[in-house]
């Protein structure tokens, strides 16, 4: 069922409240978190996972580990939110670390690393704070530093919360590497403390107060160690935080031991010793037994300082096998670290391969496109040469079949047309005729009047003529002065009549536009096709012989040789 408006709303107020709380109140906060578990069935599923963690959260604080664990796993199955998933990473870090799983803390870190790219600052700082506490609790100081700075770099002034912890975390981690002055320490420690105050947040001005007292200590000023760690003592009691109580209780029990208050030392000492004991507390547990020890070796009860003596090398023992499980962890994680980025290297390569490949394959598209470019260009020029060549064919054909001078058909032409049209005549019966004409005493026009004009006289024969010509007939050049008129599908008569009126036509040619006056004329021998012919040949050497006739009997006539054992002699005329 999809919770009601309201009820959505007032539930994040509430959360969100409890979760400020926590920073300044745990037992309070506890309280709230039972008053809203009832409404649980009713939230969303996102409020749900909140308050699982701030559940978590409290179990944490209870050194109730494992139930902390379970919490968070199902925090983390109830969203998707990257920002909630990152804060219940960060919790499970802390948990692993506080149960010495070293190994899983540092895995649970590189997860939220993960996560982080795509976060806002804030998810980012608190992912970064939590993860210093981790390196500084592996003894990984300088790690430590380093993601403080990352931290604080991520601050703006109005991020006070976040910029007083990343000041106090990264002064820590110098305290830790001893890398400053204890003075220079002390007085940065100060100002970090005068920030964190000034801005409201107590837990960091108790831990200021420790880190005082112990830099103090340190300096032998007894009297202002005591001062702070006295303070811090009272804020961390406010807060109910176990273990740095125990921690601080074991640095005032070594201060009232150096300022020779046996008394004090002792019972600050007792305190530590008696509190519950977990690997949190070795290290003021060891402590506190060496302070014991001394007392009791100071008045001389040696028995008892043997018991301290041996409870401080058991912790001392436990406390090296830490640090080694510590260093191996680390190192585990460092060595995971850079294969994973070795991982993220061979990906890049194998990305930059890709792109090579790419640009390759590019490269290849545009040779291809070259290519086709060069085969198109050269497939269009060898068109165009081949059109060339067709019409020079076709002008070299047109040469060949026509007679240059008069344009006419050439003899080869006019005789091959002629005989297909025979063939054609002969297969369907139909008459066919042809005319032979040669022009007379073409020799003397030539040598009265030059070549030219000869030229002349021949052209305009055929213009004459070619505008007479029917057609279906076939008018060919047939060499020199003599011509051919082959007439298919013509009678004999008919094609002698119409030689008759060649003959008149030409002899009717006035030459002045030669430049010369002078008289043209021609002789006509006629053939007709008979029952023996086969080809055209008989048909030329009838119409040869005669126009011999014709020219025999004085020129400019027409003569037809029909083929007959009597020859039919027609009209001539001089
Ligand atoms: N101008 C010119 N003369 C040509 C051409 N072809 C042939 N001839 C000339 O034509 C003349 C033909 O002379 P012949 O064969 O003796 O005949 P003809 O002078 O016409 O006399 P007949 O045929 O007996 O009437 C030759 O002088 C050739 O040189 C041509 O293309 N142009």
């Amino acid at each position: 069922s999809t919770p009601e408006p309201a009820l959505t709303n007032s539930a994040d107020a509430e959360l969100h409240a409890i979760e400020l709380q926590f920073k300044t109140d745990v037992a309070q906060s506890g309280e709230r978190i039972s008053q809203l578990l009832p409404q649980f069935e009713q939230l969303t599923p996102s409020q749900q996972s909140k308050l699982l963690i701030l559940m978590a959260v409290s179990r944490l604080y209870a050194a109730r580990f494992d139930e902390a664990l379970t919490l968070l796993k199902r925090a983390e199955a109830r969203t998707t939110d990257r920002g909630q998933l990152a804060q219940i990473f960060n919790f499970r870090a802390t948990t692993f670390m506080a149960l010495r799983r070293f190994q899983d803390a540092l895995q649970t870190v590189q997860q939220t690393l993960n996560l982080l790219p795509k976060l806002d600052d804030a998810v980012k700082r608190d992912a970064y704070l939590r993860i210093a506490d981790i390196y500084e609790k592996l003894d990984a100081f300088e790690e430590m530093e380093r993601y403080a700075r990352r931290m604080l770099a991520l601050t703006s002034d109005s991020d006070i919360r976040d910029r007083c912890y990343a000041q106090f975390t990264l002064v820590n981690a110098e305290f830790h590497q001893s890398s400053q002055a204890l003075p220079v320490l002390v007085e940065q420690v100060q100002s970090v403390k005068a920030y964190c105050q000034q801005q409201g947040f107590p837990l960091m001005v108790a831990m200021s107060n420790k880190l005082l007292g112990r830099l103090l200590l340190k300096q032998d000023d007894l009297a202002s160690a005591e001062q702070y760690l006295q303070q811090a003592l009272a804020q961390y009691q406010h807060f109910a935080f176990a273990v740095e109580i125990t921690s601080t209780q074991a640095l005032l029990a070594q201060v009232y031991l150096a300022a020779f208050r046996v008394k004090d030392a002792a019972e600050m000492a007792k305190m530590v010793v008696d509190a519950e004991s977990s690997p949190m507390v070795y290290q003021p547990r060891k402590d506190a037994f060496e302070v014991l020890a001394k007392i009791a070796e100071q008045q001389q009860d040696y028995e008892q300082a043997v018991h301290y003596l041996q409870a401080y090398a058991q912790l001392s023992g436990l406390l090296y096998d830490e640090r080694q499980l510590k260093a191996t962890a680390y190192q585990a994680a460092k060595f995971q670290a850079q294969q994973q980025q070795e991982q993220l290297q061979q990906l890049s390569r194998e990305r930059e391969f890709y792109l090579a490949n790419a640009a390759l394959q590019e490269k290849a598209h545009h040779n291809m496109l070259l290519f086709i470019s060069v085969l198109a260009v050269s497939v269009l020029l060898l068109a165009i040469m081949l059109m060339i060549g067709l019409q020079q064919k076709r002008r070299y054909m047109r040469l060949s079949r026509f007679d240059g001078m008069t344009g006419i058909y050439n003899r080869e032409t006019g005789q091959r047309l002629g005989e297909e049209r025979f063939i054609k005549a002969l297969s369907c019966a139909q008459p066919y005729a042809l005319v032979l004409f040669d022009l007379d005493k073409f020799k003397c026009i030539n040598d009265n009047f030059g070549h030219a004009t000869g030229d002349w006289v021949l052209r305009k024969v055929t213009e004459v003529l070619k505008a007479e010509v029917r057609n279906t007939h076939i008018f060919a050049r047939f060499g020199g002065e003599e011509f051919a008129i082959i007439m298919p599908n013509t009678e004999l008569e008919t094609a002698a009549a119409l030689a008759e009126q060649y003959r008149l036509l030409l002899a009717a040619i006035n030459t002045s536009k030669s430049g010369h006056q002078f008289n043209v004329s021609a002789s006509f021998g006629v053939s007709g096709c008979i029952n023996t012919d086969l080809s055209l040949d008989p048909l030329i050497n009838r119409a040869d012989l005669a126009l011999y006739r014709a020219k025999a009997s004085g020129r400019n006539a027409v003569a037809i040789e029909t083929g007959l054992t009597k020859p039919l002699t027609v009209a001539m005329m001089t």
